[in-house]
């Protein structure tokens, strides 16, 4: 069932000077996985309580399926909801935690023993039915959070940072645990929220980037990537070298060296900034080349990271691990491809 946020705006405590969420639009396909992306403060947990019921816009419209349900209370809205903290029970058994959202819709007994088994079995954790929160680990009491959201057979599945207490092994181990999920239940859309960009990239669909309790933006995790259309969402999604040029015909000038970049139809003599992702950037001799000094350098395993200092800015370069690294202090040539840069709108710094 579709999602959709149709210019929801958003006030805590009645207070419009500081709105938490402004003219929200976002609408999320049936079947969709949509993240949503942001800093702390950008109003991505107030977009998704706005879904559930658990705050009303003071203006705007919540739809599911088509239906406006702006009006209509949390428990009457057929969604599931994943939070941080896991939410559990304590003094429930796993398999009790897991029936109370169907215990509190007088579902027929024979049924939520069904339910309940059939979510712990998708969950992983038919086994530990009888054990209470307690006696589980992180892990675990997150994977009895999303059976027990998925009990009710949701048409909508809303998750809130639902990995961030986890540590990363266990983090990557679930990111691949929801993925499995959604092929699984292919018709239940998913609005994600996290400030992990890994698990936006990995794991949605589309991804809508907040700030300041507006959407910045909205696209395919390739296409935000690979085709930002402002610096915030570029260094938001993936790392991103962000420099200040000017424009002239066929590229643009930075740092005393012209640069061939497509410009988009942007006019000559007009400021912008050049966006180029870190493994992009070469070192040593190529197209666009860049003297600067090597302010930098750390070994990642598989690749090494420079920090180079070009005309007063870093440029950071990923590249595959070097045999005889450069160290602090020496002069660097980097180089990248024309294709691989993207021309943005001239503010760099943002908030
Ligand atoms: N219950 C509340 N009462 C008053 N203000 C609130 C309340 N909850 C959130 N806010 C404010 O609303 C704004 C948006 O908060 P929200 O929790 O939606 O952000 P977020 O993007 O989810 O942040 P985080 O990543 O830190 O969870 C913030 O300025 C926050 O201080």
């Amino acid at each position: 069932m579709g999602i959709r946020l149709d210019s929801v705006t958003v006030a805590y405590d009645g207070n419009v000077d500081t709105l938490a969420l402004d003219s929200l639009d976002l609408t999320v396909e049936p079947g969709e996985v949509m993240a949503l992306l942001g800093p702390s403060g950008s109003g991505k947990t107030t977009a998704l309580r706005a879904v559930a019921g658990f705050v009303r816009p003071v203006s705007g419209r919540v739809l599911l399926g088509g239906r406006d349900v702006t009006d209509l209370p949390p428990y009457r809205r057929g969604i599931g909801m994943v939070v941080q903290s896991y939410a559990l029970f304590p003094h429930l058994r796993v398999d009790e935690n897991v029936a109370f959202g169907l215990r509190a819709r007088k579902t027929a007994r024979s049924e939520i023993r069904q339910r309940v088994a059939e979510a712990l079995e998708m969950t992983g954790m038919a086994a530990y039915a009888r054990r209470h929160p307690r006696e589980l680990s992180g892990g675990q009491q997150q994977r009895v959070a999303i059976a027990r959201a998925l009990a009710i057979r949701p048409d909508v599945l809303l998750l809130d940072e639902p990995l961030s207490a986890l540590d990363a092994r266990l983090r990557s181990g679930m990111l691949a645990e929801l993925a499995r999920l959604h092929r699984e239940l292919p018709d239940v859309s998913m609005l994600y929220v996290t400030h992990d960009q890994v698990e936006a990239l990995t794991l949605a669909d589309r991804i809508a980037v907040m700030d300041k309790a507006r959407l910045q933006s909205c696209g395919t995790p390739r296409e935000l990537y690979r085709s930002p259309a402002d610096a915030f969402t570029a260094s938001f999604v993936g790392g991103a070298n962000l420099v200040p040029v000017t424009v002239g015909t066929g590229g643009v000038s930075f740092a005393g060296a012209e640069l061939k970049v497509g410009t988009n139809g942007v006019a000559a003599g007009a400021r912008a900034t050049l966006c180029v992702r870190p493994h992009l950037v070469g070192l040593g001799q190529g197209p666009n080349q860049l003297a600067g000094v090597v302010r930098e350098i750390q070994w990642r395993g598989a690749t090494h990271r420079l920090y180079v200092e070009v005309d007063g800015h870093t440029v950071m370069a990923d590249v595959r691990e070097l045999k005889a690294p450069p160290v602090h202090g020496d002069p660097v040539t980097l180089h990248f491809m024309p294709d691989d840069a993207v021309l943005l709108p001239a503010e760099v710094s943002h908030g």
